[in-house]
């Protein structure tokens, strides 16, 4: 017993495709491209609105909204301070991607004000998740340096406080509402070898939590149905690089036979 029910993924993957949900993206100059392929490639239509001048209102009309900080120029900034709370007045589900905080002073700031704003769900590494939480230096880079496990308490704690959810990802992701704690051991080591393997992950996380209320149980799917597709496309990858358009057909092709023979929940 989990506290989520595999096919609950399949009809959540389901209604994404039937209502294909408008995801609002305020993300880094890395990942844009990617991102929205891998939102179109699932069935969800992106929308990249990031200037401040438009963005609280998108995030109002938007059926999701990810925030992720992982280029925060100061128009961008500006940006995201509109879109949260936008957001929380409209009701509308946003994930806070915290990328590389920790030691550095401008983003960590900005993601302890966004946290006390009360996202839907926080989505790090195990690092991002301790810095959120203030008991981490954060990691190198854009990357961990603290496996899954060693956040457990960081991200419990961050989603009593918030009243929200928070995915850490690794080798094993663990999803918690701080009552509800489940953890997904599907995945290939080819999503960290290239980029946006992660922040992609926040956008499917904002389409999920944009056609289910209970976030939580939005949130195991989007990483579950993720996840699968990827080991999906991994058993087809020469590399990275054939990986990544392998991993654009898993997330179209995917099926709920697929997700519930291949699942490893615990
Ligand atoms: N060693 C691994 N084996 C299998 N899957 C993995 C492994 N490491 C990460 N993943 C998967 O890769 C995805 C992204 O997780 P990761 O921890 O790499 O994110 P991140 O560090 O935030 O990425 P980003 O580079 O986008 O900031 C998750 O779905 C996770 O399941
Ligand atoms: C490489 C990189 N640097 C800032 S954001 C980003 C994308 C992956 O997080």
């Amino acid at each position: 017993m989990t506290g989520f029910a595999v096919s609950t993924a399949g009809d959540l993957l389901t209604r994404v495709r039937e209502r294909g949900p408008l995801v609002h993206c305020i993300t880094n100059d890395v990942v844009v491209n990617f991102t929205a392929n891998v939102l179109l490639a699932l069935g969800a239509a992106p929308a990249m609105v990031d200037i401040p001048e438009e963005s609280g209102v998108f995030a109002g009309v938007a059926g999701g909204l990810l925030i992720n900080l992982g280029t925060p120029h100061a128009e961008r900034r500006a940006a995201m301070e509109a879109a949260a709370p936008a957001a929380v007045e409209a009701g509308t589900p946003w994930v806070l991607d915290p990328v590389a905080i920790g030691a550095l002073p401008v983003r960590t700031a900005l993601a302890h004000r966004l946290r006390d704003l009360g996202p839907s769900v926080v989505r790090g590494n195990a690092s991002e998740i301790l810095a959120l939480a203030g008991t981490g230096s954060g990691g190198r880079g854009v990357d961990a340096t603290e496996g899954v496990d060693a956040a457990t308490g960081a991200a419990v704690e961050i989603a009593t406080k918030t009243g929200g959810v928070v995915a850490v990802s690794g080798a094993v992701d663990l999803i918690t509402d701080g009552r509800r704690t489940v953890r997904i051991a599907n995945g290939d080591a080819l999503l960290t070898r290239v980029t946006g393997g992660g922040c992609a992950l926040g956008a499917v996380m904002a389409a999920f939590a944009a056609v289910e209320s209970d976030h939580f149980t939005a949130t195991c799917a989007a990483v579950l149905v993720y996840t699968v597709a990827a080991e999906q496309a991994a058993s087809f990858a020469g590399g990275p690089g054939s990986f990544a358009v392998a991993f654009l057909d898993a997330l179209s092709a995917v099926t709920a036979d697929d997700l519930a023979r291949a699942a490893r929940l615990s």
